[in-house]
């Protein structure tokens, strides 16, 4: 339990020192909680013994004020430097953690983890966030009055004193493995846990899939099986739970008639005063109170410890800029120098190298899975190469923070996810400090403008979690917008496969050109205007690159990117012969 109130401190760093006045309040607050106990018991003494006068009355009802009072003051004081101090913490902690994943190699989002990082930071910070201020103080207090206790038994009766003590070291020894049952169960629980989150997710945001496919059945089985085995864990931690439980209760039921028999016993073979026999058996349902108390906040305390270690191995991750500087680029061109990359063990780049000039544009083209996406994604610094280097205006990306590398860099992504928020934030995401005026401007340079002055609550309007309300055209001119706004010098772009409207898919092409115009671009192109107009292409087969120039050089050439130029040509064709309206070269 200290260890636990320890690990609370630190983490609550400046919040520290409220947790410990609230702590010295409770031990105050123990104490005042006794007094008005040892008032009643001192006039119970007098009145056996026939000692009761006035003053000892007066004395008596004084101190039973006193400590109501006492006892008022440091409840609201402990609640004045508890409250909202837990909330406080884990709202810092929160954004922290928030940051961090930022700066975790892309990997580590990968199946699972979305699970563990959904429990731990909804249901772990939650529990801990609900109950370690209130379970601080509470152990403080149970504490203090468990010693007070046993020092006023020992005034009483030493014999009395010793049972008591005995029944209390005892119910510690079973308080204690209580907790590690506690512990053990709340791993297996939260790992349990994870995974119902996991498949829960998956369920929600693949519900198209299952849908179109009629696969319900199948995937709600998934869920269903998650959902009964974090039930049967469940129900196991309380079954484990429950004879320690039952036995850490018992002691009390025994400890109370044993100390009651003995003081009875002492009392008729005239070793005890009757006084003391009878302060004896009000008091000694007294003592046990606080002991039974931190039996309770023990099952608290140990869900609470897991979660903070979870909490905390999910905050000891290693960032992908640990070493990093903040950097101020003054170039902006790329250079891949021998570049291999795996993820984990499958190769997917090997010994790549080329460059980039500034405000070029590089076309990389190539068969589905070459790796083509991953070479941006190593440009934004998602994951780290293992062999070679990136060099982004001549600096190793691996020497930079990730938010100075990325600062510089706009991706516009196939698939756009737009924040469950209003449209004029989404843009905004962009450069948080932009104009209603920037905004607008941005919008309309993406051709976004006029679609959303059309909707009801215009820049207000909200989107669905994920831009679940726009068309994927809208979404993704949004998304351009949203690049238009950030300015980077740099632009990563992933042209759209999915077809959208001829109209729709005009614009996006609008859009994109006012992106574009003087940067250093690297397309992943899909489209033949797209490729032609580069000034660099680069074709890549199985993660290596196999050919690079201009469109002229290599249809010069036999090799991959005549065939791939011709079939995209021959798809054209037909694409126009079978009277498809789509006549927009794009
Ligand atoms: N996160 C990942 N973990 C493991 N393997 C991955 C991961 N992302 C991509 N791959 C694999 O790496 C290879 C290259 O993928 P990449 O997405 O770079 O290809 P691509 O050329 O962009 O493909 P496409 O044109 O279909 O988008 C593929 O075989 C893919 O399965």
């Amino acid at each position: 339990m200290i260890r636990i109130i320890r690990r609370m401190l630190k983490l609550a760093d400046e919040f520290a020192v409220n947790i410990k006045k609230a702590m010295v309040c409770g031990f105050f607050l123990g104490v005042f909680r006794n007094m008005p106990i040892f008032a009643i018991l001192y006039i119970l003494f007098k009145i056996v013994n026939g000692t009761i006068n006035t003053n000892t009355a007066f004395i008596s009802g004084l101190i039973i004020v006193v400590g109501l009072i006492g006892q008022y003051v440091f409840k609201y004081l402990v609640y004045i430097l508890q409250s909202g101090t837990g909330y406080k913490i884990f709202e810092r902690e929160r954004i922290k953690i928030g940051d961090r994943f930022k700066r975790f190699p892309m990997g580590f989002f990968s199946d699972g983890n979305m699970g563990k990082i959904s429990a731990v930071i909804t249901s772990d910070l939650t529990f801990v966030e609900m109950w370690s201020m209130d379970s601080i103080d509470k152990v403080v207090t149970a504490y203090v009055n468990i010693i007070i206790g046993c020092i006023f038994l020992l005034i009483l009766d030493y014999r009395l004193a010793l049972v008591s003590i005995i029944v209390t070291i005892l119910a510690m020894m079973v308080l204690r493995k209580l907790q590690v049952i506690g512990k053990k169960q709340s791993y297996i629980r939260q790992s349990e846990q994870s995974k119902m989150v996991s498949a829960v997710l998956e369920y929600v945001q693949g519900i198209s899939v299952i849908k179109a496919f009629n696969m319900s059945g199948d995937k709600s089985r998934a869920t269903k099986e998650a959902f009964e085995k974090f039930r049967d864990i469940s129900l196991t931690m309380e079954k484990r739970f429950m004879p320690s439980m039952f036995l850490f209760e018992s002691f009390f039921s025994v400890g109370i008639a044993g100390t009651i028999f003995l003081a009875a016993s002492l009392t008729l073979n005239g070793s005890l005063d009757m006084s003391i026999m009878l302060m004896m058996f009000i008091f000694i349902f007294e003592l046990y109170l606080p002991l039974k108390a931190l039996g309770v906040l023990t099952a608290k305390l140990r869900i609470m410890e897991a979660g903070l270690n979870r909490y905390e191995a999910l905050k000891d991750i290693e960032i992908i800029d640990e070493d990093g500087r903040d950097i101020s680029l003054n170039k902006f061109d790329i250079e891949f120098k021998d570049v291999s990359f795996a993820y984990e063990e499958k190769n997917v780049l090997k010994d790549i190298s080329f460059k980039v000039p500034e405000r070029s544009m590089t076309a990389l083209v190539g068969a589905s899975g070459c790796g083509k996406t991953t070479i941006a994604n190593l440009i934004g610094r998602f994951w780290d190469v293992q062999k070679g280097e990136v060099l982004v205006g001549g600096i190793n990306v691996k020497e930079m923070t990730c938010d100075s590398l990325l600062k510089n860099i706009s991706m516009v992504f196939q698939n756009v996810y737009l924040f469950n928020d209003t449209i004029l934030n989404n843009i905004k995401f962009g450069k948080p400090d932009a104009t209603d005026e920037e905004i607008e401007e941005a919008a309309r340079k993406a051709k976004c403008y006029d679609f959303i002055m059309e909707l009801e609550d215009g820049f207000d309007t909200i989107v669905g979690e994920g831009g679940s309300t726009l068309s994927g055209g809208e979404k993704q001119r949004i998304s351009i917008a949203r690049a238009i706004l950030k300015d980077a010098p740099i632009i990563l772009l992933d042209e759209a496969t999915a077809s959208v409207d001829p109209d729709n898919e005009n614009q996006i092409q609008m859009a994109i050109n006012e992106l574009v115009k003087d940067k250093t671009l690297v397309v992943i192109a899909h489209r033949l205007s797209t490729i032609r107009s580069a000034d660099q292409i680069l074709v890549v087969d199985d993660g290596k690159l196999i050919q690079s120039g201009t469109h002229e050089d290599l249809i010069q050439e036999e090799g991959q990117y005549n065939d791939f130029w011709k079939r995209r040509m021959k798809a054209r064709g037909w694409k126009i012969n079978s009277n498809v309206k789509y006549q927009v070269e794009i």
